[in-house]
């Protein structure tokens, strides 16, 4: 992997002309996360092909070695995971990844003796407390801090005996969909399973919980998605159980991450032309295949031959805005939102309420971004509305938040002038974002 040292605040470069470029995007992950883990609780080694390598699947990786897994390079950017019984005395470093700080724990609850678990500074403030309150009903003895409303959150220390008896548990899990796949994924080692039913109100991210109950089928796990009642559910499972038993191991091939190609797919709107995204899955649990839909409605071209994705940005740059409910999806909402920033006509982005308790406050911080070069945003109670407006170059934050400094990427494609401060901060899920970028943009029609 090269990676390309850039400025800080790093130049968004602009589109000089209409883009004719093919981005390999790297592994997703929540599949890599999701994959590790498993492989860690799995009863024979699993290789993993095409993982993510980044910050969150390094931190991933770090943890379950803390845990004892033994995790070794294979084929170039390939890994072989080597499950080991679970042991505690470690500490663990969560930085900002809500896979690992909500995943991670369910699986020290395993672990014979002690393992403490703290995240960057941020991560202490973003939502722990459903998962800890699940964790301490199933039988687990945790120690956390507590934030000012009472609940729990990181550091947390696990006092882990080795079992955990599992059973029946009722989580809220409205302020972030991992918390019930935290509980999923470990529940097979769990002595009486997993019966985990979401109270509260609206529950976001729902594919990302169906991705999770799809890893633990791959791996031979029996999982039901149910309706509150306990009745197999057609549309949006409130309830799921897992049976306790082994975890297979073997070998996973693992898809791009589509959310991650959404900067990228959303270039070929801000800049013109056309971006191509090979090995698009045919099917997916994937959040980010949304941008399919979501892409054209705001009118782009977008085909799907063979395995490989091609947006194309309307001839005459004119980017429509969109009304979308996001809550299935609010990954994918910095990416829309700097595209809604660009239309010409006004936006509504709903049902991300959520959003605020991710890497940052995300509605806030784009809401102030876009105000400072001039856009017109504003924060509803679950969501934006994002108006048109001529935007002028300026430096954005980006939090320490992946998502805002391609946010701020994708903006500087059509508005001059614009810089992001730590772009470094994508190395959260993409290593060398800024080297992908400049090499999309090389790759202009007529420069092949
Ligand atoms: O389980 C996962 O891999 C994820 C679930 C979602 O979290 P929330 O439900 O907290 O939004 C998503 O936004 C996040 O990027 C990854
Ligand atoms: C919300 C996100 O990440 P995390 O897995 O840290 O919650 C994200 O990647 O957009």
């Amino acid at each position: 992997m090269t990676t390309t040292l850039a400025a800080d605040p790093w130049p968004a470069p602009t589109a000089s002309g209409p883009l004719d470029a093919v981005v390999e995007v790297p592994g997703s992950k929540s599949l890599t996360n999701r994959h590790l883990l498993l492989a860690a609780l799995a009863d024979s080694p699993t290789e993993l092909i095409r993982p993510l390598h980044s910050r969150d699947s390094a931190l991933m990786i770090a943890a379950l070695r803390e845990l004892g897994a033994v995790i070794d390079a294979a084929d170039p950017g390939d890994l072989l995971v080597t499950p080991r019984p679970l042991r505690g005395g470690g500490h663990i470093d969560a930085g900002l990844a809500g896979t690992v700080m909500r995943f991670v724990p369910p699986v020290a609850a395993l672990a014979d003796g002690e393992v403490r678990i703290d995240g960057d500074e941020r991560a202490r403030e973003r939502p722990m407390g459903p998962v800890v309150d699940a964790l301490r009903t199933l039988g687990a003895d945790i120690k956390a801090a507590t934030m000012s409303d009472g609940a729990a959150a990181l550091p947390l220390i696990v006092h882990g005996t080795g079992r955990l008896a599992g059973g029946r548990v009722n989580v809220d899990a409205s302020a972030s969909s991992q918390f019930v796949s935290a509980l999923l994924l470990a529940a097979p080692r769990f002595e009486q399973g997993i019966d985990v039913r979401h109270v509260g109100s609206a529950l976001p991210s729902l594919p990302h919980i169906a991705m999770t109950a799809a890893v633990l089928r791959d791996r031979g796990v029996f999982v039901e998605e149910l309706t509150g009642d306990g009745e197999p559910a057609d549309g949006a499972p409130s309830r799921w159980r897992v049976r306790p038993g082994p975890v297979s191991g073997g070998r996973i091939v693992v898809e791009p991450d589509l959310s991650n190609a959404g900067p990228f797919l959303a270039a070929a709107l801000a800049a013109g032309g056309r971006v191509r995204v090979p090995r698009w899955p045919a099917t997916t649990t994937q959040a980010g295949a949304q941008l399919r839909q979501l892409l054209a409605r705001m009118g782009a071209a977008v085909d799907l031959s063979g395995d490989t994705l091609t947006v194309t940005g309307p001839a005459d740059g004119a980017i429509h805005g969109i009304d979308a409910d996001l809550h299935e999806a609010g990954e994918l909402t910095p990416t829309i939102a700097a595209l809604c920033a660009l239309a010409h006509s006004p936006s509504r982005l709903r049902g991300i309420a959520h959003l605020r308790g991710h890497e940052t406050d995300r509605l806030a911080a784009i809401t102030t971004e876009l105000t400072r070069l001039g856009g017109q945003a504003r924060e509803t109670e679950d969501g934006l509305e994002i108006h048109p407006a001529a935007l002028h170059g300026g430096t954005v934050d980006s939090y320490a938040d992946h998502r805002m400094a391609t946010f701020g990427a994708v903006l500087g494609l059509r508005v001059p002038g614009v810089a992001v401060r730590d772009v470094g901060t994508t190395a959260k899920t993409l290593p060398d974002f800024p080297g992908m970028w400049s090499a999309m943009l090389a790759q202009r029609r007529g420069a092949r």
